[in-house]
């Protein structure tokens, strides 16, 4: 579904330019969880960006659904992004004029869906992940957990083909982390969500399928976690995290 090739990224002018993707190349098939990791600096949320739109990239191509992202003009950016990709962020990003049903349904409301329809996929989506009861809340009157749920499903309520997620735990206490890794497993896993979610954390990247390595700008390595358990996944990510060196405390 997702095809990056050979996409390199500078920033700056000639005499201050600082290559911040250097020949990537991957592919995410449908329904696959991956964890893009790298230390401070090594490209990740420029890959990020790339991918969603918000920034162009210098050469390669990417291709969503087999629609190349490039070559979309201005004026369809604002509609691709909120059709085709859900985002999950750091802080979450809900309004707090609105109420979780109006949150979640934003981009259908948006985009012109009616009234009725907008209600039933937000309600749909929200008895899946258990916020049926909380809708007519407001975000400041439900728990940080229903928060995160309420992000979830607006990422995905519009049959988005992609979520993207950058350090959606990297705000969180450990229990409210777990919590998050959870929600977005079972997303993936009963409700057919494709995941790309950076982090720098090993022990949210142990619950992708996949994860790849950047270092300064190019793929360095990729783990798939196959049969394995998540803990020994955990300990195979952090073996990889001490190969890439650098300053390893800087990415775990
Ligand atoms: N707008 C910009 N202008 C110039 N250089 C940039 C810009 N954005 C990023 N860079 C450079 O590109 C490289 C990659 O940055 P990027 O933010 O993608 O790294 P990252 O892996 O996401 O880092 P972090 O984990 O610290 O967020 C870095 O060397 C950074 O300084």
């Amino acid at each position: 579904m997702l095809h990056v090739q050979n996409i390199e990224k500078y920033y700056g002018s000639r005499n201050n330019v600082t290559k911040a993707l250097d020949r990537i190349s991957f592919t995410v098939e449908d329904g696959e969880f991956i964890a893009i990791m790298g230390a401070s600096g090594s490209g990740k949320t420029t890959l990020l960006n790339c991918i969603s739109t918000i920034d162009a990239v210098s050469a390669g191509s990417i291709l969503l659904d087999g629609e190349s992202i490039a070559e979309l003009p201005q004026s369809e950016l604002a509609r691709f992004r909120r059709e085709r990709l859900g985002f999950v962020f750091q802080d979450f990003n809900l309004l707090d004029t609105l109420t979780l049903e109006e949150n979640i349904g934003l981009a259908l409301t948006i985009n012109h869906a009616d009234s009725h329809t907008v209600q039933e996929k937000v309600r749909d989506v929200a008895r899946q992940l258990g916020i049926e009861g909380e809708l007519a809340k407001f975000p400041y009157q439900v728990s940080g957990g229903q928060k995160q749920r309420a992000a979830c499903a607006r990422a995905m309520v519009a049959g988005q083909s992609l979520i993207l997620a950058d350090e959606p735990t990297g705000a969180l206490d450990s229990k409210a982390s777990k919590n998050l890794l959870e929600i977005m497993t079972r997303m993936n896993r009963d409700m057919a969500a494709t995941i790309l979610m950076v982090t720098h954390d090993a022990y949210s990247a142990s619950y992708a399928s996949r994860v790849l390595f950047l270092k300064d700008g190019r793929l360095f390595n990729e783990l798939i976690r196959g049969g394995r358990t998540r803990p020994v996944f955990y300990h195979e990510i952090l073996d990889v995290l001490a190969l890439l060196g650098g300053d390893v405390s800087d990415v775990i």
